[in-house]
């Protein structure tokens, strides 16, 4: 038998917030705590054990992330949770019940669950796709349909633009997205999500982990979420368990406690010679002081803003639409060449741009790949909240103190031109190191 249950260290039980890492908190805990128990898988003609004598506690409302090498069995762990693999010793109790009491199919409609690559049906559209499980359990037309509504918008796609889509209409993104909003369609208590984004391109990927970081504050489901990526294990996680072969626990703990005290090698290996850098990733951009911008509306004349940018000492200033979403940076170049009204206008493509949930360390590399100085941030529906500078995230990274982040990520990567003074967002730019 193995050693007794692992508790996450330090944790109180549902909706504990743990250390300072992780992710987001929830102020309502609506997911229910999951109790692995000696849990073992064989399967069939294997000599070694895919999965030996795991016993874990997951408390109810958090984000607890599987972590460590390939073939180590977090995916076997996962799906033994909603019983797409049936243990070959053990229990799992989910809100205190036996799962293998219950009907698998029945079992499985209560547990959300997203995978790689969306596992979206390709003959269904986006609507039909949301709509299914609560199709399964016979929900009113009508409920359903109000359902799907609220979870496009949930996951940040107009209802009216993708709900008649098909999957192969969408990005990888998109179908991410969808894959999200299909697995909350019933409000399962519980969520599995297995490298749910481990497919995606880094920023699309920073995106997708904001979005479900603020859906988790709205919604506290318990999320056991799977992942290759050290990185994205302590951006989400309030508790990472780091698995060794046949799932066997190193080291359960909040990221922070993970970053600070490695239990041991491999976990130091996990953790990488960037440590100190990673704490980055437990300061969120919405947690740390914005600085302000000067600010236009669509449809405002360029030389009242011209003006107004002047007085306020700046050189830039951003352009946002109807509904305060940032769509570019105007010079002051520019609004003397654009005499008039400021037109409507798409987002500029290469405008660097974070959410409130994502971490210093996603601004710093938001600002790395576009060679910008300071990035946009934006909150709920994609307002407009302030603008990071490169000093902030040069501060924290001061604070931090460890030589090991001061010469790794502070200079520009090699190939990429480094923030210049003639950039109209760098840092040197402008009067007081905002580029407005
Ligand atoms: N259906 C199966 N039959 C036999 N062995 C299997 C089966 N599925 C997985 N295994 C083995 O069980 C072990 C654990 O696999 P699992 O997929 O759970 O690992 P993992 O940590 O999720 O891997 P990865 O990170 O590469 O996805 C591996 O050695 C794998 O080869």
């Amino acid at each position: 038998m193995s050693e007794s249950t692992q508790q996450p260290a330090g944790s109180t039980g549902a909706g504990d917030s743990g250390g300072a890492g992780g992710a987001a908190r929830s102020d309502h805990v609506h997911g229910v705590p999951i109790e692995l128990v000696n849990v073992t898988k064989r399967y069939p003609g294997q000599r070694a054990a895919a999965v030996e004598d795991v016993s874990m506690h997951i408390p109810a409302g958090e984000i607890v992330v599987f972590v460590g090498p390939s073939g180590c069995g977090k995916t076997t762990t996962m799906k033994m949770i909603n019983r797409l693999i049936e243990p070959t010793g053990g229990q799992i109790l989910l809100g205190g019940d036996d799962v293998s009491r219950r009907n698998a199919d029945e079992l499985r409609r209560g547990i959300g669950y997203v995978i790689q690559a969306g596992g979206l049906f390709p003959h269904l559209t986006v609507g039909a796709n949301i709509g299914l499980v609560p199709g399964l359990l016979k929900w009113k037309s009508s409920r359903t349909t109000e359902r799907v509504e609220e979870l496009l918008d949930m996951v940040g796609l107009d209802p009216a633009q993708y709900r008649d889509r098909y999957p192969r209409e969408l990005s990888g993104g998109q179908q991410q997205r969808v894959g999200v909003a299909r697995a909350l369609a019933a409000d399962p208590p519980v969520l599995l999500m297995d490298e749910p984004f481990g497919a995606l391109d880094p920023i699309t990927r920073q995106h997708l982990q904001d979005e479900l970081l603020r859906i988790q504050e709205e919604l506290g489901k318990t999320i056991v979420f799977v992942t290759h990526d050290f990185d994205e294990a302590v951006k989400l996680g309030d508790r990472i368990a780091v698995l060794a072969e046949r799932s066997r626990i190193v080291q359960y703990d909040t990221p922070a406690e993970i970053l600070a005290n490695p239990a041991d090698e491999s976990v130091e290996g996990f953790v990488g010679a960037g440590a100190a850098l990673k704490q980055l990733s437990l300061q969120r951009v919405g947690g740390v002081d914005l600085d302000e911008a000067v600010t236009a509306t669509v449809g405002e004349q360029a030389n009242e803003v011209a003006a107004r940018t002047r007085s306020a000492g700046r050189e830039h200033c951003i352009q946002l639409d109807e509904r305060r979403r940032p769509v570019r940076w105007l010079s002051l170049r520019d609004l003397d060449r654009e005499p008039g009204l400021l037109a409507a206008r798409r987002r500029d493509e290469g405008m660097a741009v974070v959410g409130t949930q994502a971490t210093l360390n996603d601004a710093l590399d938001t600002m790395l790949t576009s060679s910008h100085g300071v990035v946009v941030v934006t909150g709920r529906r994609d307002a407009y909240q302030g603008v990071i500078r490169v000093e902030t995230v040069m501060n924290a990274i001061q604070e931090l103190g460890s030589d090991d982040c001061a010469g790794t990520r502070t200079a520009a990567p090699e190939g990429e031109p480094a923030p210049g003074p003639d950039d109209p967002s760098s840092a040197g730019a402008g009067t007081n190191g905002v580029a407005p």
